[in-house]
């Protein structure tokens, strides 16, 4: 990934591109919610390119010499958000590179992203409007549940019950103003997120559908039988 050097992206007065040169849905939901599942299945059916923005700063924070590793590293465990410059500079590079490497049509799902107001009004501003914003809707319990046994394997810093409960405070006083903001702009998809992957998947099908968003076509080469 390339580096981060400057953090000019938040300073330009308009956006990068318009939204007929990239579609951006920003995919939302408590931690433990599905978000990462459902985009890797999204990914497959709907030629999107999956950005996510924890995973994008997880790269910062361990990536040699970055000057911000220490500071991601400490808002990761403690469940706060990173300084929005750092991460809307991360997803714009991401977003390019995409671009430049075939993403042609400019998919983008970005994962994680807007967590705080002030990371979407910037992002949108400089970067792109989003479309629309894909919102899981799940219980503390079932997400408290998921992230236990995520964490089990995931060795993220983040999985264990101290930091769980971190993240759960900040999701509803920070980042549901964002959902609810998004809402009012009548661009909110809610998905109930606490059945199966693949039942959840369905409806996410569904209201793609409904948003103008259809799943790639393959063409088969029809094979007969002698
Ligand atoms: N619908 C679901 N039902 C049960 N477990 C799920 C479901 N979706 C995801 N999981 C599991 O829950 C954990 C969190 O899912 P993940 O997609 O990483 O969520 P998020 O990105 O929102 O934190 C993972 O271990 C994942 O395998
Ligand atoms: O825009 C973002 C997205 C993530 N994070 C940080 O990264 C952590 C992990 O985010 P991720 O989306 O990977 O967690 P998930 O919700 O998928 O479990 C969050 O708790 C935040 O500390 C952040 O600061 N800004
Ligand atoms: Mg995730």
């Amino acid at each position: 990934m390339p580096a981060i050097s400057n953090l000019g992206a938040t300073t330009r007065t308009q956006p990068l591109w318009s939204p007929d040169k990239a579609t951006v849905v920003f995919v939302l939901g408590g931690p433990g919610a599905g978000k990462g599942t459902q985009c890797q299945k999204l990914v497959a059916d709907y030629g999107f390119k999956h950005l996510s923005a924890g995973d994008l700063l997880r790269e910062e924070q361990d990536r040699p010499g970055s000057e911000f590793g220490e500071m991601i590293k400490s808002y990761i465990k403690e469940g706060t958000i990173v300084p929005m410059e750092v991460t809307v500079q991360l997803l714009e590079n991401a977003m390019k590179s995409s671009m430049d490497g075939g993403n042609a049509k400019g998919l983008f799902l970005i994962d994680g992203f807007p967590r705080k107001l002030d990371q979407a009004h910037a992002f949108e501003r400089t970067v792109v409007p989003s479309k629309f914003t894909l919102f899981f809707e799940c219980s503390e319990a079932v997400m408290e549940k998921r992230l236990l046994h995520r964490g089990e394997t995931s060795g993220r810093a983040d999985d264990n019950i101290e930091s769980i409960k971190k993240r759960f405070r900040t999701f509803v006083e920070t980042s549901m103003p964002v959902v609810d903001e998004f809402e009012k702009q009548g661009k909110v998809v809610k998905v109930s997120a606490e059945r199966g992957p693949d039942e959840v998947y369905d409806d996410v099908k569904r209201l793609f559908k409904q948003r103008g968003v259809e799943p790639i076509t393959l063409k088969f080469v029809q094979t007969q039988e002698a």
